[in-house]
């Protein structure tokens, strides 16, 4: 095991009826000027605006609103709310929604005191400083932004999509409450089941030896989401399978606190990142295709951890097979769990061909090589591109 530093300054209310606990959040808090964040509308059908809007009215708080983040939030968007703020006099970001609403709103807390573009951060032109304070409430468990300093934003411009991760951009409070997530339709619940799997694998395909405790936390977030998510999907409104998948989604992306003293991957995150600046796919989809193509090509790296991953995740039987077929049975079930639940598995299947392979390959490696497990230069991103074809 590595040597570490871990912090995670986010406050977490978790549980049926939290969000009626914002109001008294924000009133403790002592801010007076909310700028409420959303997306296109499903917090409105859900009846969630009415029930954030009257508590914030109770407690004396100015509300300016931020509509229409779009899924992939952009840039653009994102400057609106940087705007909006520094007119308004801003002084407490309220993120009401799923990843890309929180993403959009890390973005314009961070933006907010930054004399440059927003943007800047993202291409890595500079460094973030600080932020204004940042309060989340939850509505569709995937990405684990309610609790990391992490935000992905898209450049249609530039066709770019980037993150950025900085201890500023964590959430200063995050309301989980599990029945805000029964509205959330079969293909979202899907993409939610595959991302918070994918955070998971970019941290337990690691190198670093002797890390026991850190494996078998990522072994047991994989199991609960297994068994969670289809109970979830055949269940929309079952509170337990929606909690439970919740907490695995927090859980799975917490500014590294499953992987403490290991090294990350997060080469699938960053060739997907440039699948979807070109094509707009939901990230998860892109995920759900790369990642049993990323394991196939790298797993001889490592076959031990492949080995423990079939065995311990998806009870494959080790007698009478060769590690080889061990790791590639469980690598196979992988894949046909993200089958069976109705995750895509081609690039195909969603419309995508040959012909910015190349382009995309390019981007990923823009920094240099990506991932550690097997740093994959410019040749193997198109290979595991062509792979997902
Ligand atoms: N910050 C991170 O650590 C991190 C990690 C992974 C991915 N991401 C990014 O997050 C974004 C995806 O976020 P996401 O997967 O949470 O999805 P999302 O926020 O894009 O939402 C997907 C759709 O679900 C709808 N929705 C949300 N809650 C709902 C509800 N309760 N009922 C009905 N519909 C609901 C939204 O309106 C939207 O149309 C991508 O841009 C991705 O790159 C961020």
């Amino acid at each position: 095991m590595n040597s570490f530093e871990f912090q995670n300054p986010t406050r977490i209310l978790f549980g049926a009826g939290m969000a009626d606990q914002l109001g008294e959040q924000v009133k403790s808090g002592g801010w007076k000027t909310v700028l409420l964040v959303y997306g296109g509308g499903s917090i409105k059908k859900m009846g969630l605006y009415d029930r954030v809007i009257s508590q914030l009215q109770q407690v004396g708080a100015k509300i300016v609103e931020l509509p229409g983040v779009e899924p992939n939030p952009r840039v653009t968007t994102v400057r609106k709310g940087i705007d909006l703020c520094r007119e308004e006099g801003v002084d407490l970001i309220l993120a009401v929604g799923g990843g890309s609403v929180l993403d959009a709103a890390k973005a314009v807390a961070v933006g907010v005191p930054y004399e440059g573009d927003v943007w800047d951060f993202l291409i890595r032109k500079a460094q973030i400083q600080g932020a204004l304070p940042l309060g989340t409430v939850l509505t569709l468990s995937a990405t684990g932004s309610e609790m990391n300093g992490n935000s992905v934003i898209t450049n249609w411009e530039e066709n770019l999509k980037k993150a950025f991760g900085s201890i500023h951009a964590f959430p200063k409070f995050s309301i989980l409450d599990p029945t805000l997530t029964y509205s959330v339709p079969a293909d979202q619940t899907v993409n939610g089941i595959v991302d918070m799997m994918s955070h998971v694998f970019e941290q337990y395909f690691s190198s670093t030896p002797d890390t026991p405790l850190q494996e078998r936390l990522c072994e047991s977030i994989l199991q609960t989401v297994i068994e969670n998510g289809e109970i979830a999907l055949m269940e929309p409104t079952n509170y337990a399978a929606r909690a439970n998948i919740m907490l695995c989604g927090t859980y799975a992306l917490n500014g590294g606190m499953i992987s403490v003293g290991m090294q990350n991957d997060w080469a699938t995150h960053m060739i997907e990142h440039e699948v979807s600046a070109i094509y707009d796919i939901a990230h998860a989809a892109g995920l759900a295709i790369l990642f049993p193509n990323w394991m196939k090509y790298v797993y001889r790296e490592r076959i031990d951890r492949f080995v423990q991953f079939a065995v311990r995740v998806w009870q494959v039987d080790p007698n009478g097979k060769s590690d080889e077929e061990i790791a590639l049975a469980g690598i196979e079930a992988t894949r046909a769990y993200f089958s069976r639940i109705g995750a895509p598995t081609r690039l195909a299947d969603m419309g995508i061909g040959e012909e910015q392979l190349n382009r995309m390959a390019t981007e990923t490696v823009r920094f240099g090589t990506v991932g550690s497990f097997k740093p994959l230069n410019e040749q193997d991103v198109k290979a595991i591109l062509q792979m997902s074809l």
